[in-house]
């Protein structure tokens, strides 16, 4: 391809690392670097991405760590040979519901961005506050009790909102904000999420909320298109609604906007052309379904810190369990989430379990972990007479269900639907490599199949394909157990960027905003320029009969033992 075509960058702000990923206007990658935030920054005492103060539940990342991480990637795209001056999109992707709060000094910080110094070296003083509220953070309660019962009930804030009350949702965090801080609540000119404070950073000015990523704030009313008066007046707690909504900004329809050109500061250190232009960043989970054009039938799994379980749909059917987002980029459709705060890290428990039990320290730390769950039947069954092991592994409070931290081991009969609190049976860490991996699956199929529908054929309801995204989508006993739990009449497919799918999204973003012709759909620009043979790649079975319907049963035992835990934790709290 001649030099000089254009080239498009996403970047991905999640919780461990930051990406930035280059693609042609052929949707291929040529370039990709990364920073990770405990290997690569200096300065910050932080454990996987963030800090944690445990007395609270509060989790919180410093946001000078992502000006020092933009540096670095700006940086190692450049060591790569990345001819800045071919960029012509910019978008990006931001792990969701962390805030920043901006102080009074920060345009003006932006405006006069000094192309001689770093982002972190001149920015750091441009916040009111130093940390981002993270997605684990649960200090809430409270807070998300006062949204539910500020429309009535979680079902009627659901409806409105997309999702119930949660924790981690911008809006109960911006009203413990204004609780804990109020007088820095006072100086905050603006507050941006993570997404949109990506944005802001190569506008020079701050970003508005990209309409996706503003669903996750319990504040914007997805069927009127604006934010809930309601909502908006319970969260501004003791000060002006008035003075919230200056801090929120507008929030544009179109996620294909061209929000201005990049600041000067990028094109005199980095070389980019003064005419590169900078589209609205989304949320990392939005911009993980953009990476490939997913049809409604379609699931996606994403495996990084957190687990979630993407699908795009033209139907708004909201509920407690669920979440529903705006589409990042298409007006009518929807992304429907499910999201687990015990992904990666709780499967790394067991890992590390598992390594430590054998005294082994292998190359590839996922060896042992992998071995033994493909060596265990599935459900632990050796007979199907045999009772099925489950259990629940939260290492963190749990979002869905609404669980404190702690492990639970059961086993349960499908024949007679009974079900035994016991580690009797179990073979600790072992047994916990399977399990932990069928306890995420079975929970997102519980709460999926309403979705599903059947291929046809007298097939039971299913996806029709099952794609793994996220770091964890390397590993092909996940892939296996997926296809086995979830089915997928065509199978469980892998991205062939790996684990980079959210930043491949974002650029995907930038090349839809930047080339679309006048009305044309983000489904439509990638559908015609997608190369499926050279881009995905089948990794494991989906549907195989017998295995599924015995995952059938276990999901009855599955939502029993949620059931009986959540019991036992509302008991022991009364
Ligand atoms: N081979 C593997 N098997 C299972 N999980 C893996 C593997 N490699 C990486 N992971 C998991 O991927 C997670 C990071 O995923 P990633 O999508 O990069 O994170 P995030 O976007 O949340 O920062 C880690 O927590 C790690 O547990
Ligand atoms: O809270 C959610 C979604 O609601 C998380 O999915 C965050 O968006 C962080 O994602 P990762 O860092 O795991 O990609």
């Amino acid at each position: 391809m001649a030099s000089d075509t254009p080239l498009y960058i996403g970047f991905d702000l999640s919780t461990q690392q930051l990406k930035g990923l280059v693609v042609n206007s052929d949707l291929k990658v040529v370039h990709v670097a990364k920073f990770d935030f405990d290997a690569d920054s200096q300065g910050f005492p932080i454990k996987k991405g963030v800090l944690n103060n445990e007395a609270e539940h509060e989790v919180f990342a410093p946001v000078a760590l992502w000006l020092q991480a933009l540096d670095g990637v700006l940086e190692s795209l450049r060591k790569q040979g990345l001819d800045f001056r071919r960029v012509k999109g910019i978008s990006g992707a931001g792990q969701q519901h962390g805030s920043v709060y901006w102080g009074q000094n920060a345009e003006s910080l932006l405006r006069n961005l000094d192309s001689s110094k770093s982002l972190e070296a001149q920015l750091e003083g441009a916040f009111s506050h130093p940390y981002s509220p993270n997605w684990q953070d649960s200090s809430t309660q409270k807070e998300c009790d006062e949204f539910d019962a500020a429309l009535g009930d979680r079902e009627h804030l659901a409806q409105a909102t997309g999702s119930k009350a949660h924790h981690r949702f911008t809006g109960p965090q911006i009203l413990r904000f204004t609780r804990k801080h109020p007088e820095i609540y006072e100086k905050t000119s603006r507050i941006s999420l993570v997404s949109s404070f990506l944005a802001s950073l190569f506008l020079g000015h701050v970003a508005p909320f990209d309409i996706s990523d503003v669903c996750g704030m319990n504040l914007w009313n997805i069927k009127k298109g604006e934010y809930d008066e309601r909502l908006i007046q319970l969260c501004s707690g003791v000060f002006g609604v008035e003075g919230l909504k200056q801090k929120l900004g507008e929030v544009p329809e179109d996620g294909g906007l061209h929000l201005g050109s990049v600041h000067p500061y990028f094109v005199e250190r980095f070389g980019f052309s003064p005419d590169c232009t900078v589209i609205p960043a989304t949320g990392d989970n939005p911009a993980t379904i953009l990476a490939l054009p997913l049809l409604p039938s379609d699931a996606m799994v994403s495996l990084g810190t957190s687990t979630t379980f993407l699908m795009s749909t033209p139907s708004y059917k909201p509920d407690p369990a669920t979440h529903f987002f705006n589409h990042p980029t298409t007006p009518g459709l929807y992304m429907f989430m499910l999201c687990y705060k015990n992904g990666g890290l709780a499967r790394e428990h067991v890992r590390d379990a598992i390594n430590e039990s054998l005294k082994d320290t292998p190359a590839q730390p996922w060896a042992n972990f992998d071995k033994v769950a493909l060596q265990t039947a599935p459900l632990g069954q050796q007979n199907a007479s045999d009772p099925m092991k489950m259990g629940l592994f939260f290492p963190r409070h749990e979002i869905v269900p609404n669980i404190s931290k702690g492990q639970w081991r059961f086993t349960y009969d499908a024949n007679t639907g009974s079900l035994k609190e016991t580690t009797d049976g179990w073979n600790s860490p072992q047994d916990e490599a399977r399990a932990i991996i069928e306890s995420q699956l079975l929970s997102l199929r519980l709460r999926s199949r309403d979705l599903t529908q059947s291929p046809g054929n007298g097939l039971p309801s299913q996806p029709r394909r099952v794609y793994l995204v996220g770091g964890g989508s390397k590993n092909k006993a996940i892939a296996k157990i997926a296809g086995e739990i979830l089915g997928g009449v065509e199978g469980v497919y892998s991205l062939d960027v790996g684990d980079n799918a959210c930043a491949l999204g974002a650029a995907y973003k930038a090349v839809w905003g930047i080339e679309r012709q006048p009305g044309q759909t983000f489904e439509d620009l990638i559908g015609q320029r997608w190369n499926e043979e050279e881009f995905i790649e089948k990794i494991a079975d989906g549907y195989q009969k017998g295995v599924f319907e015995q995952y059938g049963q276990a999901v009855e035992g599955f939502e029993k033992m949620e059931l009986q835990v959540l019991q036992q934790e509302a008991d022991k709290a009364n």
